[in-house]
Formats: structure tokens, sequence, C-alpha cells
């Protein structure tokens, strides 16, 4: 069935401050560049570049900041109107970054009272979920309320109507209280999502341990509703297991890293493209480990996502090798 979106986001959309003074600590760094950023606005804008069509449901302040993101993503191709102006002088969420060298970076990020965790369950729209055949689920949206239970409505919704439901864990250590709370959380969506994507280390926070297996971690999982997990694991490339008992592995591209951020958002982005464009789970897991080599060679997480053509370029070059 034809529908007006490929996919819908939900979650933040708020402010990157990239350090454009390399291998310095935060303290010394003078300058910074604005980009849009956040987990799901991130998914949102690579997959609307890659051709995806693309909604998405959050909160914006009603100010510079609001309507800077508003504007960007509309012009990303991302459609906006769902993206509710906060009217009780909430603000955007800050993330800054320090690039201290390629390998050690940091994200320094200011959350307090940001509009984003104020999406209430009466702002989610049952007929603008009903246009997407799915919905991209960010873990951070869970952290507080009523940000949490306006989650919980659309994950609702979105099984009551047939929606594929994506959960990119996307654990974020602000805002959450307690590991017990992000854990409950967590496993409360995973369960009821058809596709699940994270870190070893986020799937780590969903099951409140640590060095857990990824066997155990889909044994759990495949009891319930979904059908193809991808843990990712840095630059030691990235496993998908399918409810049937596939298992396909991804490996990193090799790329000159300016620094490490941006590699999670690109590579959801491109691996829901490929899966989207009916490409399979061992394409798509390239696509994805490809558009991330390309965005951690760049200065920004948003603005960096790769176009089909760049992601097969470089597919093409490395993989004949
Ligand atoms: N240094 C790197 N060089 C090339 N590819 C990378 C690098 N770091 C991460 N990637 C790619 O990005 C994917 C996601 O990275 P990861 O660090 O696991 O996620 P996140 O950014 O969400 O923490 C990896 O599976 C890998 O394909
Ligand atoms: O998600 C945020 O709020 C910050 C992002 O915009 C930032 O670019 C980033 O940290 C992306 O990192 P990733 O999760 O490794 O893709």
């Amino acid at each position: 069935m034809q529908k007006k979106y490929d996919v819908i986001a939900l979650g933040r959309a708020c402010v990157d401050l990239n350090a454009v003074e390399y291998n310095r600590p935060m303290e010394e760094t003078m300058t910074f560049s604005k980009y849009v950023g956040g987990s799901p606005a991130n998914i949102a804008i690579g997959s609307a570049k890659l051709g995806l069509k693309v909604g998405f449901i959050g909160k914006i302040p009603d100010d510079q900041h609001g309507r800077f993101i508003e504007h960007y993503m509309a012009k990303a191709g991302v459609d906006t109107s769902n993206m509710i102006v906060d009217q009780e002088g909430h603000k955007t969420g800050l993330a800054f970054t320090e690039i201290l060298s390629p390998e050690e970076c940091s994200i320094l990020m200011y959350r307090e009272q940001v509009a984003d965790l104020y999406l209430r369950p009466d702002e989610i729209d049952e007929d603008y979920l009903k246009e997407s055949h799915s919905l991209v689920i960010s873990g951070t949206a869970l952290a507080q309320s009523p940000s949490r239970e306006a989650t919980l409505k659309a994950v609702t919704l979105a099984r009551k109507n047939g929606i594929k439901i994506v959960f990119e864990l996307d654990y974020r250590p602000y805002t959450w209280q307690t590991k017990d709370e992000t854990a409950i959380y967590y496993s409360l969506v995973a369960q009821q999502s058809d596709i699940v994507i994270g870190t070893r280390d986020e799937y780590d926070m969903m099951e409140n341990s640590e060095n857990g297996a990824n066997d155990v971690t889909i044994a759990q999982l495949f009891k319930h509703q979904p059908e193809l997990i991808v843990i990712k694991h840095g630059v030691e490339g990235s496993y998908a297991y399918t409810k049937e008992g596939d298992t396909y592995r991804g490996k990193a591209y090799k790329t000159k890293v300016l620094k490490t951020f941006g590699a999670g958002d690109s590579y959801a982005a491109a691996f829901l493209y490929a899966l989207n464009s009916g490409k399979g789970i061992e394409t798509a897991l390239k696509y994805g480990s490809a558009s991330a080599a390309i965005v951690v060679s760049k200065h920004s997480s948003s603005e960096a996502m790769p176009t089909a053509l760049e992601i097969e370029a470089l597919i093409a070059e490395q993989d004949q090798n």
C-alpha cells in the first residue's frame, strides 16, 4: 500500500555545537559550529537525503533555535507539520562536542527543561502515524515524562495500526535517573518493536548488566515482537540477527576519522534506507557501515549525511579489495 511516509521519527530535534578547533579540550575551545542535531533528527535528515519520504514528531522551542531547527529539517525534505512549537518556555537541547583526537571525542549535553521532553500524549496524532510505514523511536524520548507517555502512546498506536516500529536505543546518560529505570523502559519498548538497533553497551543498559552476550540478548528479545536485531560493536563492525535464525556480519569501512560521533545516526539512516528499498539485510549492513564511515570523516552529524551515490561509491571501492 502506498503511504505518504516511509518513516516517521519521534524524539528530539536539537542543536549540536561542534568544536571548530580540533585536538583541544573543551575548556580551551573558543569556537563551535552550529548544526541541527539530536539522534532522531539526524536519522530523519539522513533518511530524507537518501530519498526516503520522512516525517517527524517532536517538540521545539518557540525561539530562534526552534525556528532554525524547523527550517533546516524542512529544507532537508523532512515533513515538520507534527513538530509542535512549545508554548511554555522550554528550551533547545544543546550538545557541545569536544574533539581531542580522532579516537577521543566527548559530548557535553545541556538537557535541562528541554522542549523535546515536554511532548505530551495528546500531541500524538494517530492520523499522522497512520500515514507512515514505520515509526522510529529514540530511546531518549523515554527518559522523562510527559515525553515518555507520549512515546508509549505512539508505540501503542503504531501497533494498533500495523506500523513497523524501529527502536533506536540511543542511550544518553543525561535525564535518566537510575539504571533500573532505563532498563525497564528500554525492555518495554524493545519487546514491542519490530526492529531494534543499538550498540552492545546500549543493550547492556537495557539488560541492566555489563559485558552482555549477543546470543543471550537475541534469545530474550526474539521471545517477543522483534524480527530483526542489530547490535553494533563500533569499529569492529556490527551484526544483524533475524528471528528465523540468520546472522549477518557487517564490517566497518576504512576512513580518515575526524571524530567518532555521528556514526550511529548515519548508520541507522542508511540501514533503514537500504531495507526500505528492498536491498536485503546484508546490503543494509554495508550501507549503514559505509554511511557511518563517511560521517565520522566529516565535521557534523546532520549536514554530513551522505547521498546514496557516495555510499555506493565507498562500498564499491572497498569491497573489491
Ligand atoms: N572509527 C570508525 N571507522 C569506520 N567506521 C566506524 C568507526 N566507528 C564506527 N563506525 C561504524 O559505525 C557503526 C556504528 O558505530 P558505533 O560506534 O557502534 O555506534 P554509535 O555511534 O551509535 O555509538 C559501526 O558499526 C561501524 O560500521
Ligand atoms: O543525539 C544528540 O543529541 C547529539 C547528536 O546530534 C550528535 O551529533 C551525536 O552525538 C551523534 O552521535 P551518534 O549517536 O554516535 O550518531
